[in-house]
């Protein structure tokens, strides 16, 4: 597959969009991102601002696989999503949930500045919501110890009744296993499973029961489905919070698993004030469509979301250093 080889320069169009978040997460308050199109359709390359050029090559990968190749042939045609409950106060919560119409709610737990109390009130109020026949999980984003989260988590799962599952409760691997030996909640790895070359199957193995993957930071949706076999694990497919381009090869991938047996947490529009195409990817009924490319912008939206001069040249300068770390790795 010949899809890093593309030069940026013979790309149709590359654009910058900022988008504000609806509630503060993973600790932005806008999302940013540059926009692709090549020879197959969009792409979106959107690594945190927070990550490295070397962290953010996968990304540049996944965003050029979008616009140069097909995914591959889908399993589906659909896919159960999460709604995703920022660490908010118990009414917003309420209403997150209750205006997603998704039947799996993931709530953020463990944020820093925040007690033990907000996080048992969060989720009482998300198991009102959701009523007795929702499922719910909760990301503690490797925030405790191993004691503190055996302590919480029980706490928790008392609160809601039963937790499918506690998404990275500590950071390290070692850590997990532990965890997931002296609790009876499912353990699954989301940063453990960061870098396509994490060595996984003896990584996870006894650590983890699901494995939480995302195509941007894998490389790319056939990198990611390599990711997801290599686990040997349950998969749950997550997204970036990116705009509905990107998130569209996140539903390639949930749609091309062979097994999907949770919901995945790709309802994240929801978490964005606005899009750059039309015809959002808003969950119905709590589920998506798997497309079979990505959406083309709404020329209007992304004038609307293009960011002043200088973020745009910001990021334009980081592509092309990523590009350049991705030549000299292909090199
Ligand atoms: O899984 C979801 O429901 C939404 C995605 C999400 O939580 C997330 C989004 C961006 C970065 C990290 C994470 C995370 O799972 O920790
Ligand atoms: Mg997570």
């Amino acid at each position: 597959m010949a899809r890093e080889l593309i030069d940026l320069a013979d790309l149709d169009a590359v654009r910058v969009y900022v988008l504000p978040m609806r509630s503060r997460f993973r600790g932005i308050d806008y999302r940013t991102g540059v926009l692709l199109n090549g020879p197959a359709g969009w792409g979106e390359f959107c690594p945190f601002e927070d990550y490295s050029d070397a962290e953010s090559v996968p990304w540049l990968t996944a965003a050029l696989e979008s616009c140069t190749v097909p995914w591959p042939e889908p399993v589906r045609q659909s896919v159960p999503v999460n709604c995703t409950v920022p660490a908010v106060d118990a009414a917003t919560a309420h209403r997150v949930v209750t205006s997603s119409g998704c039947s799996t709610a993931k709530v953020k737990v463990a944020e820093r500045g925040q007690t033990a109390a907000d996080d048992v009130e969060r989720v009482r109020a998300v198991r009102d919501a959701l009523g007795l026949a929702g499922a719910i999980r909760v990301d503690a984003n490797a925030a405790w110890d191993v004691d503190t989260a055996v302590t919480r988590i029980r706490e928790l799962a008392r609160a809601a009744g039963e937790l499918e599952y506690v998404e990275q409760p500590c950071p390290t691997i070692d850590d997990l296993a532990e965890v997931r030996r002296r609790v009876d909640v499912r353990i699954a790895a989301d940063e453990s499973i960061r870098h396509a070359d994490d060595p996984l199957r003896v990584a996870v193995a006894g650590a983890a029961d699901v494995a939480v993957i995302k195509a941007a930071p894998l490389g790319g949706v056939h990198k990611a489905l390599e990711v997801a076999e290599a686990s040997g694990l349950p998969c749950v497919v997550s997204s970036a919070v990116e705009t509905s381009v990107g998130l569209a090869a996140q539903l390639a991938l949930a749609g091309t698993l062979p097994e999907l047996p949770f919901a995945c947490g790709l309802g994240t529009t929801a978490l964005l004030d606005g899009d750059v195409v039309a015809d959002s990817f808003v969950p119905v009924d709590g589920r998506l469509s798997v497309p079979r490319q990505a959406p083309a912008p709404d020329p209007t939206l992304v004038a609307a979301a293009t960011p002043q001069a200088r973020t745009q040249r910001r990021w334009l300068d980081r592509l092309q250093r990523v590009d350049a770390l991705l030549r000299e790795a292909a090199a």
